[in-house]
């Protein structure tokens, strides 16, 4: 769907980014992770035919951005960071007007307006003022008009940006519920706000990609194995002894019967430990992959290290 190589673009004497290198595939939910000024909106705005490279070369379903922009821009949609929005516009009478800027025909408009409102919770404020809705809803308005033309490919730079912990959840439900039927490109300085949300991240530090995978492919080349979280009832001894068999046991937490604990082991074990809890004849109240494991493994990619490529 995408192939990204050698991606360079200068301002003025200072590379934004260097030499990236990746690909995506169709149907793929892809977080592009990075500090402030670490290029993703740059690395964004050429994919969306907003910027063009300085060098080296992007194609997005077969079309390149620089020779081809025309048919590209038909296929994605496009958030940049700051919405497009007209206040003096109706939700409803925006989007109609922006699946007719992007080619949607008369007939189809209507449907198409209400299939975008209908992904991203906006039917009840259809016939609302863009002026007088919360950042929450305007960000939501911002997803959908990048959405009404139905492009396989969506990009959405820093969707949670400005949101506050609710609006955040909602839009991740938004960002999930587009899976399936569009490719998805979403960018956050936050990683808790995309970890869970995709199905791989690239990690950019400085203009350079210095990390890409699932979670547990870049838990591996970190040399980590992970840890497996749980909490169960039943007897602390019994479920350290039982646990060891995976790895080191460490108690978080132990008391009224509840033992919470923490075992370093690959988060692929998640079933053989469950069984192996449940077979010694504990209950399982909860298990869960490490918390936190992909949050220092992002630290040490980004911080107090030179960018590698
Ligand atoms: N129009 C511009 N002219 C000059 N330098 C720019 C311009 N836009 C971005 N930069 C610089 O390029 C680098 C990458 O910026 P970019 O906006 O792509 O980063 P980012 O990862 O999206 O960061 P943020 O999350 O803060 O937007 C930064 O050093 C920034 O200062």
């Amino acid at each position: 769907m995408i192939q990204v190589e050698g991606l360079t673009k200068y301002y003025g004497e200072h590379a934004a980014i260097r030499e990236l290198a990746f690909t995506i595939s169709q149907g793929e939910v892809i977080g592009f992770l990075g500090l402030n000024g670490a290029g993703k909106s740059t690395t964004l705005k050429v994919l969306g035919c907003v910027l063009m490279p300085t060098s080296g070369r992007v194609v997005i379903d077969g079309h390149d951005v620089v020779s081809n922009a025309h048919e590209v821009r038909q296929r994605i949609g496009y958030l940049p960071d700051v919405p497009p929005l007209y206040d003096e516009m109706t939700v409803g009478e925006y989007l109609t007007y922006v699946a007719q800027l992007r080619g949607v025909t008369s007939r189809d408009t209507a449907s198409r307006v209400g299939e975008a409102e209908e992904k991203t919770g906006l039917r009840d404020v259809h016939g609302e003022l863009i002026s007088t809705l919360s950042h929450g809803y305007r960000q939501r308005v911002g997803v959908a008009q990048a959405l009404v033309h139905k492009p396989a490919l969506l990009i959405l730079d820093e969707p949670t940006s400005g949101l506050d912990p609710r609006q955040i959840v909602e839009m991740r439900d938004v960002i999930r519920g587009l899976k399936g039927a569009h490719t998805v490109l979403v960018s956050s300085h936050i990683l808790p706000e995309i970890s869970q949300t995709c199905d791989r991240l690239l990690i950019i530090h400085k203009g350079m990609l210095v990390a890409q995978g699932t979670e547990e492919e870049l838990a591996a080349k970190m040399g980590g194995r992970g840890t497996i979280e749980l909490e169960v009832r039943g007897d602390k001894a019994r479920a350290v002894e039982v646990l060891q068999r995976f790895g080191s046991v460490e108690v978080d937490r132990a008391s009224d019967g509840l033992v919470a604990l923490t075992v370093r082991a690959s988060p692929d074990q998640r079933p053989q430990v469950a069984q192996a809890v449940v077979g010694a004849g504990l209950e399982l109240l909860r298990l869960d992959q490490g918390a936190g494991q992909l949050e220092s493994i992002f630290l040490r990619l980004t911080h107090g290290q030179e960018a590698r490529a």
